[in-house]
């Protein structure tokens, strides 16, 4: 899938990790479509009340991929099944990732978060009291920590180590680069302004290089320059060769830089096309007139 409405000519600058080449922009217009993310039947109950009921959608490599609805159409809960924080009801996720297939609906947390998933919340939860550097270190923890036979090496003084963290500040640095907070590696996160906060959880979740990036409403809260700074920064994500999985209300994010649009309505799929398709989507419309606001 490769809609070309869907696709943005502008902000294509794209933005490697370090040591990643990507193939040129231009290129993956004509690239053939791979899934990442595979969602089956997907049900969530909590008692009699089903906040997702049989969703089915795949999402693609290298896309920007959007779920939208109304209030309590059931978003969050897809991304709590999606990143291991609740056990499906029934249904499939597949992770299409660089690890080979992950069956991510039967896989804890932090075995997801391994298999290359990483995500961002609603609400914003960094480590307020640490630097802004520290906390992209600590998201590197685990990394850190394999890399050098579970700490024993730094503890012998192996030289793995020192390697292991020069990388981790390095990768840190690239994106605090990429998030326009360098000047503010050293100062605490919670002295940063909102929108720089948001920013830092979305470096944060990028130090763990995931393939597949979840992203809870990261437009929230942002003033209309910030969230044009936002879309720059998510379609250089993707140009970049991260895919992402997008909950986002505000309309013109959303409009302006996904490939593909997902809209759930009391917990069901009720359209799944390009962008402008689903602007002239009557059941679309239908649903959030419904909610008393027309989404855009
Ligand atoms: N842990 C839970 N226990 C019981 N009900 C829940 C739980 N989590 C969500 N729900 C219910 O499931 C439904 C879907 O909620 P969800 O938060 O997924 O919607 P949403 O589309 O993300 O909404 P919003 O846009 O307002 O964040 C709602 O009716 C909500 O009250």
């Amino acid at each position: 899938m490769s809609p070309s409405d869907g696709r943005n000519a502008e902000g294509r600058g794209e933005l490697n990790r370090p040591g990643q080449t990507t193939s040129p922009s231009d290129g993956r217009s004509a690239a053939v479509s791979r899934p990442i993310l595979s969602v089956e039947e997907l049900t969530m109950r909590f008692g009699g009340l089903v906040a997702v009921d049989d969703v089915s959608f795949t999402a693609e490599t290298n896309d920007i991929t959007a779920i939208i609805g109304p209030n309590g159409a059931g978003k969050t809960t897809l991304f709590n099944c999606i990143t291991g924080f609740y056990r499906p009801s029934a249904g499939a996720i597949t992770l299409h990732g660089p690890l080979g297939e992950a069956a991510l609906h039967r896989l804890a947390g932090h075995r997801i978060a391994r298999a290359g998933v990483a995500r961002t919340f609603q609400n914003i939860r960094l480590f307020q009291g640490m630097t802004v550097l520290e906390n992209l270190l600590v998201a590197q923890h685990n990394r850190l920590m394999a890399a050098t036979g579970l700490g024993i090496g730094a503890v012998l003084g192996l030289s793995r180590y020192p390697a292991a963290e020069r990388e981790a500040i390095e990768r840190a640095r690239h994106w605090l680069d990429a998030t326009a907070l360098l000047e503010r590696a050293d100062d605490p996160a919670g002295a940063l302004p909102y929108g720089a906060q948001r920013r830092l959880e979305i470096a944060r979740a990028m130090c763990t290089e995931p393939a597949l990036l979840c992203l809870d409403e990261p437009a929230a809260g942002l003033n209309p320059r910030e969230s044009d700074e936002l879309s720059m920064l998510l379609r250089q994500i993707r140009d970049g060769g991260c895919s992402i999985l997008l909950i986002e209300h505000d309309m013109s994010v959303v409009m302006g830089i996904s490939d593909r649009i997902v809209v759930l309505d009391h917990g069901r799929k009720i359209a799944d096309a390009v962008p402008s398709a689903i602007r002239a989507d009557a059941r679309v419309i239908a649903a959030y007139l419904g909610e008393g606001d027309e989404g855009e």
